[in-house]
């Protein structure tokens, strides 16, 4: 029988064997582990039951005979909660995908082929007639998910629709993101993800995360097991204290593990079915939460910080026994807690933070390429920072390491750096208590004058570049922006000022894209952390338009997490974070570099995280934390970059291919 794109009968057609459409390494590793621990936690459950569960006989040889099953099919089990009550381990009612039939598949996010069923498939898992008959192409239901988009007037409204779409049909909703990524990863993450995180609770329709609250820390370990996805690789937890620029948004935060998460499978390939989102509840100093009648966290202040620890030493304890090859990515902690958490937790277990560690990569990527368009020799090189939080030290930090593999020794390399946070330029004798984190970057050379205002600094300073994380719109006024142009000018013609407005979302910007090309008459080099639209301004010889560049960890957690996950690394080490700037930093193609950008374009953001990964995974392997065998990496030694390259794009998630 013939069949066209759009029309099939399944009549006459020869039913064959289903073919499996998830990739292979998702599929097998869930399968196995799932039924190794199922097996496990049935032989504990069941030593347990008669010594203490409160239920009564009936309902116990029901669980048992439901226990029986589960060893059976390897893909049930059971444990205890700490009230001794029995519960299932895996929330699945999951009949294994290869049997799976009817609305049971449909009904399945990661399962559901919505219109891209073969009629094969049709037959063979009943669905003949659940779904409209027609049989689309890729492309008609991209296009047909677009047209809804585009329908939707506001950005909230698209970012539903999308979330919708992600709760049918999950390979359809990163077809539609990975093509269109441009114009749909402004709704799944910043700026838009920030308009969410704030209604959170009022657009709540279903879960979507892994809420673990403080007043439950003795089930961390059960409420981990009933994430119904075997082995995830990479979670994404934040305690929502301080989400993007917006501040301590309490539960609510969750968007933000969400939308990282859709990135960590869009921009890197990472199965859907290996992330994990997280949220720690652990109350709000948000006034505006704590009064909302639909807020869904707890209505608590935030605990001492000491509880605090407490309760996340439990967190990784756990993780760490539930999910033991899981990576975690630290994510708006609110600053001391991002950089205690970090130092606390780095060498134990695999985990990095992404404001202090993807930030400073993603920046120092950037800057490399900046330099070079600038034409201001490194040596000349000043920067000035206006905030001196996680990011902005994080950042830094990057490129204070930047400057000592050029030559510099670690003094010279800092000397290039002045932190500005609220009470003026961050120096030892202040007067104030400075925090730990901003020690390192204290100034001492400043022979007792106090520098207050950002305009003050950089006429003291004459730099190079300036860079913004201050979570605080419009700070780079007119006459800072000015001013950072007539230092650069000073060195000599054709130079450009470097100036980064990095903050998260768009209305927390330092300044716009817009402002940036005015006040320097075009010669910014320019990245922000939310995307800007081109501008194309009139001359007299014609329209001249300029390309912002969006500055945005975007371009390396992805890539950073998916190379430790494939390297099996035991942790995430400096090295491996260094590298992941150094290697984004090469992975313009020529038409990037031509154009003058300093990222790739958004589009390529997938080809940078393979590259990223790649350079991360042999940074993994030279650093001894590779778990890989070594035969493997002899082998790739032998075939260089190319075999490693294919090796990382066989195993990457894209959908209805
Ligand atoms: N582009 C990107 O990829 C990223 C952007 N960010 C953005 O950076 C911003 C800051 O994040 P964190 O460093 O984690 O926050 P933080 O709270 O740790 O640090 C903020 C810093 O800015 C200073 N500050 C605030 N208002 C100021 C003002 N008016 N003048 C001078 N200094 C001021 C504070 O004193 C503090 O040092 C946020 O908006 C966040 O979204 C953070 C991570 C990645
Ligand atoms: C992008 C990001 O991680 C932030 O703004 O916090
Ligand atoms: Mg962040």
């Amino acid at each position: 029988m013939a069949f066209n794109s759009t029309t099939y009968s399944t009549a006459s057609s020869d039913i064959s064997t289903p073919r499996s459409s998830s990739p292979s390494y998702s599929v097998n590793s869930a399968r196995s582990s799932s039924s190794s621990v199922s097996k496990r936690m049935s032989i504990s459950s069941r030593r347990s039951l008669s010594q203490f569960n409160p239920m009564s006989s009936v309902d116990i040889r029901a669980i048992e005979a439901q226990m029986k099953m589960a060893s059976l099919d390897g893909l049930r089990g059971y444990s205890q909660n700490h009230y001794g009550e029995v519960q299932q381990y895996r929330n699945t009612d999951y009949v294994p995908k290869s049997s799976a039939c009817g609305y049971q598949v449909l009904r399945e996010p990661l399962w559901n082929k919505g219109l891209s069923f073969t009629p094969e498939e049709r037959v063979s898992k009943n669905l003949t007639g659940l779904i409209p008959h027609a049989m689309e192409s890729v492309e008609t239901q991209v296009a047909r998910c677009m047209k809804m988009i585009n329908t939707r007037t506001t950005n909230i409204d698209k970012y539903l629709y999308l979330s919708s779409l992600k709760d049918q049909n999950i390979d359809l909703f990163y077809r539609v993101l990975i093509d269109n990524v441009r114009e749909l990863m402004p709704l799944v993450y910043t700026p838009t993800i920030g308009d969410v995180c704030l209604q959170y609770s009022t657009l709540y329709t279903r879960p979507e995360a892994l809420y673990i609250s403080i007043k439950q820390r003795k089930s961390i370990k059960t409420i981990l097991r009933n994430w119904p996805y075997p082995s995830p690789e990479i979670c994404v937890v934040t305690d929502g204290s301080r989400i993007l620029g917006l501040g301590d948004l309490g539960v609510n935060g969750v968007g933000i593990s969400i939308g990282k998460l859709a990135l960590y499978t869009g921009a890197a390939g990472i199965h859907p079915e290996k992330t994990l989102p997280i949220v720690l509840d652990c109350g709000t100093a948000n006034e505006d939460n704590l009064k909302d009648p639909f807020y869904l966290g707890l209505r608590a202040r935030r605990p001492a910080p000491a509880v605090m620890e407490e309760f996340m030493d439990e967190f990784m304890e756990a993780v760490h026994e539930v999910f033991p090859n899981m990576l975690v990515q630290f994510e708006d902690f609110e600053t001391e807690k991002a950089f205690n958490f970090l130092e606390r937790y780095r060498n134990q277990y695999k985990c990095f933070n992404d404001d202090i560690q993807g930030t400073g990569a993603v920046v120092l990527g950037g800057y490399i390429g900046a330099v070079n368009l600038s034409g201001v020799p490194i040596e000349e090189q000043r920067l000035v920072f206006m905030g001196a939080g996680s990011a902005g030290v994080g950042v830094a930090k990057q490129m204070v390491e930047y400057y000592t593999r050029r030559g510099l020794s670690e003094q010279a390399a800092k000397d290039k750096f002045w932190l500005v946070d609220t009470k003026g330029l961050v120096t030892l004798d202040r007067g104030d208590k400075l925090a730990e984190h901003k020690k390192y970057f204290a100034r001492t050379d400043n022979n007792g004058h106090q520098f207050r205002s950002l305009e003050e600094v950089i006429e003291y300073v004459r730099p190079s570049a300036l860079v913004g994380l201050t979570a605080t719109f419009g700070v780079f006024t007119e006459s800072v922006v000015r001013a950072l142009k007539a230092s650069v000018d000073a060195g000599g013609v054709g130079r450009r000022p470097i100036l980064f407005p990095l903050s998260n979302p768009l209305t927390k910007a330092e300044c716009t894209f817009e402002q940036a090309i005015q006040w320097t008459e075009g010669t910014v080099i320019f990245a922000s952390g939310s995307p800007f639209s081109p501008i194309s301004i009139k001359t007299t010889e014609g329209a001249v338009t300029y390309y912002p560049n969006q500055g945005n960890n975007v371009y390396v957690f992805p890539g950073l997490g998916l190379g430790a996950i494939l390297a099996k690394a035991s942790k995430v080490t400096d090295e491996m974070v260094y590298i992941s700037a150094s290697s984004l930093s090469e992975s313009l193609n020529a038409e990037e570099i031509h154009k003058g950008l300093i990222y790739p374009r958004i589009e390529r953001v997938r080809d940078a995280s393979v590259i990223v990964a790649r350079e991360v995974m042999k940074a993994a392997r030279r650093e001894g934390v590779s778990e890989l065998p070594e035969s493997q990496w002899v082998e790739w030694e032998e075939w260089g970059d190319v075999a490693l390259t294919k090796w990382i794009k066989d195993r990457i998630y894209d959908p209805l291919k």
